[in-house]
C-alpha cells in the first residue's frame, strides 16, 4: 500500500492539539473531583451524618480512608486514560505521540502521587468549612490558587534557587506544573523521562529534578492530611468536641486514659425532689454539674447532676426548649460542656469521647439517615460499625425489621419511607450492634398511636443490659416507659424519680390551665367544669401580668 506523506506542520499541529486536549482533560477531571469531593465531605458534616457515624463508632481514620479510596479509584481511572492518551499514536504512519520518548510508567507514578496530594488537599479544604456550597466554591478557588506560585514565578524560574522551587512545590499544582515542564524539556532533547534521568537536570543551569518533585508531591499529600486531621480536631465545626491546640502533645491523645484520674466525685444526689437512688443497679451514665452556655445570656443547661442506671429507661421530660437535646448533645460529644462533665461506661465525655462512643447508640431528634441506603443496609452498616460480624449483623437485621414491623420496607431506600418509619429505623439503628448505652431524642415524634405502642414495646423489651435515656414531652410516654423520670424546665433539673414517687410528691392527676380574659367569670367556668368533673379544684394564678385559671384534677 502506498504511504501518503503528510506535511510536517500538520503532525506538529495535531500533537499540539492533543497536548492541549490532554491538558484540558487532566485539568477538568481534577477540578471536578476536587470540588465534588469537598462538597460531599462537607455536606456529610452539614447534615450531621459524619458526627452520627462517629457517635456510632466510626473511627476518624476510617472515615478519611473510605473517602480516600473512593476518590482515588475515580482519579486512578482518569490518569490511566490520560497516560494512554499521552502515549497513543495519533498521527497515522509515524511513531510520534505527545510524549514519544518518556517512560509511561514514570508519568503514571508521577500522576499517582499528584492524585494522592489532590485528595488530601480536598480533605484539608473541607475541614475549614461547615456549609457544603461555600466549601465547594472555596475548593475550586484554592485549587487554582495552588497553581499561582508556578505561573507567578515562571519569568524568574532560571534565577530561582532549588529551595525556592521546592518551597513553591508545597502547592501540589505547582509541583505538577514543574513536573510536566521537566517532562516536556526531556522530550525536547529526544530523551524523555527515564528511570536513569529522574535524578538528573535537563540543562546544567537548572537545579530541579523530577525525583525531587515526586518526593515533594508525597510530602504535600502527607502535609495536607496532617492539616486536615489537626484542624478537624481543634475546629470540628458546629458539632463535636474541640481538642486543645496542643492535643498532639498530650498523653491521652496517644495512650487513651490521661495521667490524672478523671473520676468525678461520688456525691449522693439527695434532696426532697430527688428520689433515693437504687443501690442494686450499676450506674451507666453519671452526669455531674453539667452546664452549657451558648452565650453569656443563653444558658441552655444549668448545673445538671443526674445518674442513669443499667437495665432501666430514664426519661428526660420537659417542654420545648427545656434543655433536653442540649443535654443529650453534650453526652454524645456533639457539643462540649461549658463546665461539669459526664462519665459514660467509665469514660469522660470531655476527654475520652472515642471511648464513650464505643458503647453508644443514638437516635437523634432529626433523622440522620442515608437517602440511598435501604432499611437492611442501614442496619448492616451500623452493626458492622459496632464491630459485629457479617453473620451477627444479619441476625440484627432480621431481629429489628421484625420487631419494628419494617419487613415490607426492608429493601426500600430510606428516602421512600414515611416519617414514622424513618423514626423506627433511627431507633433500630441506635439499638443494633449491642449498644449498651442508648439515647433516643423524642423517638416517637410524628408516629401514629399504633407505631408509638410498637416502639414502646420494643424499648421495654430491649432495656435489659442497657442504659437507655430518652427524651420526650409526652407525659404518658414518660409515665409508661420511664423507670426513672427526670423533669427539666428552663435548663434545670426540677425533680427526678419513679413515676410513683413523682405522683406521690406532686399528686397524681392533671392540671388544667386556662387563659382568662378580663370579663371572664371564674365561677361560671368552674361550675361548668364541675358538672363533668366534680372533684376539680380551682386556684387563680397571676403570671407575668396575665391571668390564668389553674385547675387541679385528682
Ligand atoms: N446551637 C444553639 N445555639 C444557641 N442556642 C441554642 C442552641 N441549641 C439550643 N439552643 C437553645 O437552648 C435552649 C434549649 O434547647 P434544647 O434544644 O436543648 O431544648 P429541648 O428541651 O430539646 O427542646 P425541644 O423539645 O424543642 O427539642 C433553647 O432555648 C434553645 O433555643
Amino acid at each position: 500500500m502506498q504511504r501518503f506523506d503528510y506535511p510536517k506542520w500538520t503532525e506538529d499541529l495535531l500533537l499540539q492539539a492533543m497536548e492541549s486536549f490532554v491538558g484540558l482533560v487532566i485539568m477538568l477531571s481534577f477540578v471536578y473531583t476536587c470540588i465534588s469531593t469537598v462538597k460531599v465531605i462537607t455536606a456529610e458534616k452539614e447534615k450531621q451524618l459524619k458526627e452520627a457515624m462517629k457517635i456510632m463508632g466510626l473511627p476518624g481514620w476510617l472515615h478519611w480512608t473510605a473517602w480516600f479510596i473512593k476518590t482515588f479509584t475515580f482519579l486512578l481511572l482518569s490518569i490511566t486514560v490520560m497516560v494512554i492518551l499521552l502515549k497513543a499514536k495519533w498521527y497515522p504512519g509515524t511513531d510520534h505521540t505527545v510524549f514519544t520518548n518518556s517512560n509511561p510508567f514514570i508519568i503514571f507514578i508521577f500522576l499517582l502521587l499528584f492524585i494522592c496530594a489532590t485528595i488530601t488537599f480536598c480533605f484539608a479544604v473541607s475541614v475549614f468549612f461547615s456549609k457544603a456550597n461555600t466549601a465547594a466554591t472555596m475548593a475550586g478557588l484554592a485549587w487554582f490558587l495552588s497553581y499561582f506560585p508556578y505561573s507567578l514565578m515562571q519569568q524568574r524560574y532560571d534565577d530561582m534557587s532549588l529551595a525556592e522551587k521546592l518551597l513553591a512545590s508545597l502547592c501540589s499544582n505547582t509541583a505538577m506544573a514543574y513536573g510536566f515542564k521537566l517532562i516536556i524539556t526531556f522530550e525536547g532533547i529526544d530523551e524523555g523521562v527515564q528511570w536513569h534521568n529522574i535524578w538528573k537536570t535537563t540543562t546544567p543551569d537548572d537545579n530541579l529534578k523530577l525525583g525531587y518533585l515526586m518526593i515533594m508531591l508525597a510530602v504535600d499529600a502527607l502535609l495536607y492530611l496532617l492539616i486536615a486531621i489537626y484542624v478537624e480536631a481543634i475546629f470540628p465545626g458546629e458539632y463535636g468536641v474541640p481538642q486543645p491546640w496542643y492535643f498532639p502533645f498530650t498523653y491521652s491523645y496517644w495512650c487513651g486514659k490521661p495521667v490524672e484520674s478523671l473520676n468525678i466525685e461520688e456525691e449522693p444526689i439527695e434532696n426532697e425532689f430527688y428520689e433515693k437512688e437504687p443501690t442494686h443497679l450499676q450506674t451507666g451514665i453519671k452526669i455531674s454539674h453539667l452546664r452549657k452556655e451558648f452565650s453569656k445570656k443563653k444558658v441552655a443547661v444549668h448545673d445538671l447532676s443526674l445518674n442513669m442506671y443499667k437495665d432501666q429507661i430514664t426519661v428526660l421530660l420537659g417542654h420545648n426548649g427545656a434543655g433536653k437535646t442540649t443535654t443529650m448533645s453534650m453526652l454524645t460529644g456533639m457539643f462540649p460542656p461549658s463546665s461539669g462533665t459526664a462519665i459514660i461506661g467509665g469514660y469522660d465525655v470531655r476527654t475520652e469521647i472515642v471511648g464513650v462512643r464505643e458503647s453508644l447508640g443514638l437516635c437523634p431528634q432529626h433523622n440522620i439517615l442515608f437517602d440511598e441506603l435501604t432499611v437492611k443496609e442501614h442496619l448492616y452498616f451500623y452493626s458492622r460499625l459496632k464491630g459485629l460480624t457479617r453473620q451477627e449483623s444479619q441476625f440484627e437485621i432480621d431481629k429489628y425489621i421484625e420487631l419494628l414491623e419494617l419487613i415490607p420496607k426492608a429493601d426500600s431506600p430510606s428516602s421512600t419511607l414515611s416519617g414514622g418509619m424513618k423514626r423506627k429505623l433511627s431507633v433500630a439503628v441506635a439499638l443494633c450492634g449491642g449498644s449498651s448505652v442508648v439515647m433516643c431524642d423524642e423517638p416517637t415524634a410524628g408516629m401514629d398511636p399504633a407505631a408509638r405502642r410498637a416502639l414502646w414495646d420494643l424499648l421495654q423489651s430491649q432495656k435489659k443490659g442497657r442504659t437507655i435515656l430518652l427524651t420526650t414531652h409526652f407525659m404518658d410516654e414518660a409515665d409508661l416507659l420511664g423507670d426513672r423520670i427526670a423533669i427539666m424546665s428552663g435548663g434545670r433539673l426540677q425533680c427526678c424519680g419513679s413515676s410513683f414517687f413523682l405522683k406521690k410528691k406532686y399528686g397524681a392527676g392533671y392540671h388544667l390551665i386556662m387563659d382568662k380574659s378580663k370579663d371572664c367569670s371564674v365561677e361560671k367556668v368552674t361550675s361548668l367544669l364541675q358538672k363533668y368533673i366534680p372533684e376539680i379544684e380551682v386556684n387563680l394564678v397571676v403570671f407575668r401580668n396575665y391571668h390564668y385559671i389553674s385547675f387541679d384534677i385528682q
